[in-house]
């Protein structure tokens, strides 16, 4: 019979993602953000039928998508090249080119916040006049007048939830990721969702049940997220449902049935529930994912959810009830069927000091296996490796690369006072962990000393240039995907919202020069004798070229070998098909390069 070859690189980049969806309130319509042709649109399918059709063109990354409640119009935000500049813009409810709703200087932000329930008005944030705290407006879409609402102060301030009367708002503001209060407004009065907004905790993810109940999420005087309440008339606050060692995320409302529906973050993989505040009954929904990105509950009680597993793509899900779970779409890897890819193992190891570290090991099929591994830091550094789809590690473990992802200290999914453990602290302890991970592959010979790559993205890129500059001797070369190269030029350049949580979550370069100096990769140059490649999207807006242009030209400088790879139309990621194969194509090569 035909005899076909091994599957080639192509088909693990020839998966598309879906970043986000949305229903609309007949359930008639799905709308879904993918790069299904190469950049990211709007596509959409009118169900029962899954066939979908272009349904707004503009090849930008979308940052929600919401429906008009009486269907006249779909609204939608887009950035620029990856600048995250997101603006806001109006599609006919049949779909077409996107025309700009709220959308002004090119520089500015403008964030979807809250659609009222007759679709007149639509609630806004801006950095348009307030850069670093942000303000809050109401657009009537009527005679299209904008209202000030709230002048965000002290902090980066988002408008999080508008009651049905939309007399009351509760809005949150950021200190850190690890500190961010809420606070309810209603006429003249301000009131703290949480008793005492001095005390560091996070508040988020607001509801209204009614118009002076609230629930919403937070970890106030406890290590993981749980599901609070306030209520407004008599300004109390209370705890409502914890559950043990699992946070809860992606709170939301069903008024139809009374009932709240949440993700928890437990670990490196994600549950699903409802609960039923008047009953207290929680119950425990059965995902056909490990990882839920968004959930979305109809009136009719229907669920919708996106989400991605380590073999499994992004695809959208349809859940009525007690029937099986439904994919709407079937997002693949072209040819290749889940048995084909890896399944992480999860495993954990002590670090320097007896701290208890999770890591997902990648292993590739024996027939596969090249004997080399590669070691990835993830980025953020409060966010986690997890077990969703990477088509990149996919790829890599089809050509034979075993794969080390540990969520060293100050990642997600471990309780709060794990994430805190990176703050104002991003080069030691983060550092060891990574050092004690890879001396435990070593011992349990799961990886070979003479056989192992660097290679990590933003946050993970630093710790991969910091680990390179410090600890040459472990590594056969590294790959450095936007890094931060320099803490005292990254802590002025990152976007001007960020600049608030820039004390609590990295430091001041004042105060702590010397940290800062100990802690940034571009102090060790003399140490980062290795072949590297340098990638980095020009647009990126957290992590700004110049993070990636001074470490290059530094090491140019003194004769070492280092490629550069920038994309002139891509930010903090790669959100274009022919970008994603490029990179992914010049890291492989790259390391194939530098095996022997
Ligand atoms: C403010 C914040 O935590 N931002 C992260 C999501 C982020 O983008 N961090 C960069 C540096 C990264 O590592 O991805």
């Amino acid at each position: 019979m035909i005899e076909f070859p091994k599957p080639k690189v192509e088909q693990f980049f020839r998966t598309y993602s879906i970043t986000d969806f949305a229903l609309s309130g007949d359930e008639e319509r799905l709308i879904f953000s993918s790069n299904l042709n190469g950049k990211v649109n709007l596509w959409a399918m009118d169900l029962p039928n899954l066939f979908p059709y272009l349904f707004a063109h503009r090849d930008e990354s979308v940052s929600f998508i919401k429906f008009d409640p009486k269907n006249r119009y779909v609204l939608a935000g887009f950035d620029k090249d990856g600048d995250e500049n997101h603006q806001i813009y109006a599609l006919p409810a049949e779909g077409g080119l996107p025309e700009p709703l709220v959308t002004g200087n090119p520089e500015e932000k403008y964030y979807y916040a809250h659609l009222s329930e007759d679709g007149n008005r639509l609630y806004y944030m801006t950095s348009e006049g307030n850069p670093s705290f942000l303000n809050a407006y109401v657009k009537n879409l009527e005679d299209q007048s904008d209202t000030l609402l709230h002048e965000g102060s002290e902090s980066t301030t988002y408008l999080e939830s508008v009651s049905e009367n939309e007399q009351a708002f509760v809005y949150t503001q950021s200190l850190a990721n690890t500190y961010v209060r809420a606070f309810v407004k209603h006429g003249d009065e301000t009131h703290y969702l949480t008793p005492d907004p001095e005390k560091v905790h996070v508040a988020f993810e607001s509801a209204f049940v009614n118009d002076s109940s609230i629930y919403f999420l937070t970890d106030y005087d406890s290590d993981f997220v749980y599901l609070a309440h306030f209520d407004l008339e008599d300004k109390l606050f209370s705890e409502v449902l914890k559950i043990e060692n699992e946070s809860l995320q992606n709170l939301k409302w069903n008024k139809e049935q009374n009932m709240l529906y949440f993700s928890t973050e437990k670990g490196v993989t994600d549950l699903l529930y409802r609960f039923d505040p008047d009953s207290t009954k929680l119950e425990q929904v059965s995902t056909p994912v490990d990882i839920i990105d968004k959930i979305q509950i109809t009136k009719s009680g229907n669920l919708y959810l996106l989400g991605t597993s380590a073999t499994k793509p992004h695809n959208i899900f349809q859940w009525m009830g007690d029937s099986e779970w439904k994919p709407l779409t079937d997002n693949r890897v072209l040819g290749l069927s889940e048995e084909d890819l890896v399944d992480p193992e999860e495993v954990s190891f002590q670090s320097y000091d007896g701290l208890e570290i999770e890591a997902l090991l990648f292993k590739p099929k024996p027939e596969n296996d090249n004997g080399h591994a590669i070691f990835w830091p993830h980025g953020g550094p409060q966010h986690a490796e997890r077990k969703q789809f990477r088509s990149m590690f996919q790829c890599f473990l089809n050509r034979g690369y075993t794969i080390f992802a540990p969520n060293f200290r100050g990642s997600t999914g471990y309780g709060s006072s794990f994430v805190k453990l990176v703050e104002q602290d991003w080069g030691e302890g983060p550092r060891l962990d990574c050092l004690a991970a890879i001396n435990w592959l070593f011992d349990n010979k799961l990886a070979d000393p003479e056989k192992l790559f660097l290679i990590g993205g933003s946050y993970g890129g630093y710790m991969a240039l910091l680990l390179h500059g410090r600890h040459p001797e472990y590594f056969k070369a590294v790959v450095d995907i936007f890094g931060v190269s320099n803490l005292f030029t990254f802590v002025e350049s990152v976007p001007p919202h960020w600049k608030p949580i820039m004390e609590r979550w990295l430091g001041d370069p004042v105060r702590d020069k010397d940290r800062f100096t100990k802690d940034s990769p571009v102090t060790y140059l003399d140490g980062m004798e290795k072949p590297m490649l340098v990638i980095q999207g020009a647009k990126d807006p957290r992590v700004v070229k110049e993070e990636s242009d001074q470490i290059v030209a530094k090491l140019k400088e003194k004769g070492r070998e280092v490629e550069y790879l920038v994309l002139d139309d891509e930010g903090h990621g790669f959100s274009k098909k022919e970008n994603e194969i490029k990179v992914y194509s010049a890291m492989l090569d790259f390391l194939e390069k530098h095996q022997v």
